[in-house]
C-alpha cells in the first residue's frame, strides 16, 4: 500500500486553494491519497512590508524546511515567490498549467485604471507594479499595502484605497474574478516572471516521487516560466526589483514557437528598457538570458538601480 502523501501548505485562503487544487490533481491523475498539512511562515505573521523580511521567499524556506525535515512529502508554491537558484536537496518536480498571468485592477465603483480621477489611492507593495503604475501617467497615488487577497480587496470596500493591483490568477483560483474591474493588458502592465504559474516540489532524493509528479508538469508553461525565470536571473533581480516577463508558446510554421518580451524600469516608472524575442521551446533558457542580455546591453541593470527600490517602501502606508 502507497502511504498517504502529505502535502505542506501555508494558512491562507489563496495557498489553501492552490494546495487544495494540487491535491486534487495528485488524486485524480495519479491515483495517490493525499492529506493538507498547515505550515506557518514568517510572512503570514509580519505586517512588515514583504522587502525588510527578505521578499517573498520567507513563504518558500519555511515549506522547504518542512520538505527537508520530512514533516510533509510536496510543497506548493506560487512560481513567482521562488527564487531563480535552485535549492539543493529541492526538486521543482512539476509546473502545472498556468492561469491568466496578467494583472488586475479591483477598483471602487466598478471604475477602471483611466476613469479613476487623478489623485487617487492605488495600494499595491509590488515595486513591479508601481513602477509600471507611474509610467501611465495618470497621476495616481500609489501607496504601499500588504496583507492576503481578502485584506486588500476589503481596504478598497472600506474606502482605504480606490483600487489595488492583484494577480488575476490568484482571485480566480479564490473564485473572485467578478471583483476584478479591469484586466490589464501586458502592453501596460507586464506580469511577475512566473506569474499565475503553481510550482510542485517534494525532496530531490525521493526519486520515484519526482517521476510521478513529472506527469502533473504542463511542457508548454514550463517552457515559458523558464523563459521569464531566465531573464530575472540574467538581469540578477530579485522578486523585488521594477521587472516584468511574459513568455508564450504559440504554434507556428515549424511547430511550437516561444515568444518572450520583458521590461526593466527605474523605480519610479520614469525609464525603462523594453524588448521583445522568439526562440525555440526547448531553448526556453537560453532564450530567455538572449533577451536579458540585449536588455543589460540597453542598460537595463543601472536603470534598475538607478532609483534602487526606494519607492514603495518609502510610500509604505502607516
Ligand atoms: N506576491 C504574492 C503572490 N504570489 C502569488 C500571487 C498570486 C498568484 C500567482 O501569481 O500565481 C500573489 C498575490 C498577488 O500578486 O496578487
Amino acid at each position: 500500500m502507497t502511504p498517504v502523501l502529505r502535502l505542506g501548505t501555508r494558512r491562507s485562503a489563496l495557498a489553501t486553494t492552490q494546495s487544495g487544487h494540487v491535491a486534487d490533481l495528485i488524486r485524480a491523475r495519479l491515483g495517490r491519497e493525499v492529506e493538507l498539512v498547515e505550515i506557518t511562515t514568517e510572512g503570514d505573521i509580519s505586517s512588515a512590508p514583504l522587502a525588510s523580511l527578505g521578499g517573498t521567499g520567507v513563504f518558500v524556506s519555511a515549506l522547504r524546511d518542512a520538505l527537508k525535515r520530512g514533516d510533509v512529502d510536496v510543497a506548493v508554491h506560487s512560481l513567482k515567490d521562488i527564487p531563480t537558484q535552485p535549492e539543493a536537496g529541492i526538486a521543482l518536480a512539476a509546473i502545472p498549467t498556468r492561469e491568466d498571468p496578467r494583472d488586475a485592477v479591483v477598483a471602487r465603483d466598478g471604475l477602471t485604471l483611466g476613469e479613476l480621477p487623478v489623485g487617487s489611492r492605488i495600494g499595491t507593495g509590488s515595486p513591479r507594479r508601481v513602477a509600471q503604475l507611474e509610467a501611465l501617467g495618470l497621476g495616481l497615488d500609489v501607496v504601499g499595502i500588504r496583507g492576503n487577497v481578502d485584506t486588500r480587496i476589503r481596504k478598497v470596500a472600506s474606502g482605504d484605497y480606490d483600487a489595488v493591483l492583484l494577480a488575476r490568477a490568484g482571485l480566480a483560483r479564490l473564485g473572485r474574478v467578478d471583483e476584478i474591474t479591469e484586466t490589464l493588458d501586458p502592453l501596460q502592465m507586464l506580469p511577475a516572471p512566473g506569474q499565475g504559474a503553481l510550482a510542485i516540489e517534494c525532496r530531490a532524493e525521493d526519486e520515484a516521487l519526482v517521476a510521478d509528479l513529472a506527469q502533473l508538469d504542463d511542457p508548454r508553461t514550463r517552457a515559458a516560466v523558464t523563459a521569464e525565470r531566465a531573464v530575472l536571473a540574467t538581469l540578477e533581480a530579485g522578486c523585488s526589483a521594477p521587472l516584468g516577463a511574459l513568455a508564450e508558446v504559440v504554434e507556428g510554421d515549424d511547430g511550437d514557437e516561444l515568444w518572450i518580451r520583458a521590461v526593466a524600469m527605474s523605480a519610479d516608472g520614469g525609464l525603462s528598457v523594453r524588448m521583445s524575442t522568439t526562440g525555440s521551446p526547448t531553448d526556453a533558457a537560453e532564450t530567455g538570458n538572449r533577451l536579458a542580455s540585449d536588455m543589460l546591453a540597453e542598460g537595463a541593470a543601472s536603470l534598475m538601480n538607478s532609483t534602487g527600490m526606494e519607492a514603495p517602501v518609502r510610500k509604505q502606508q502607516r
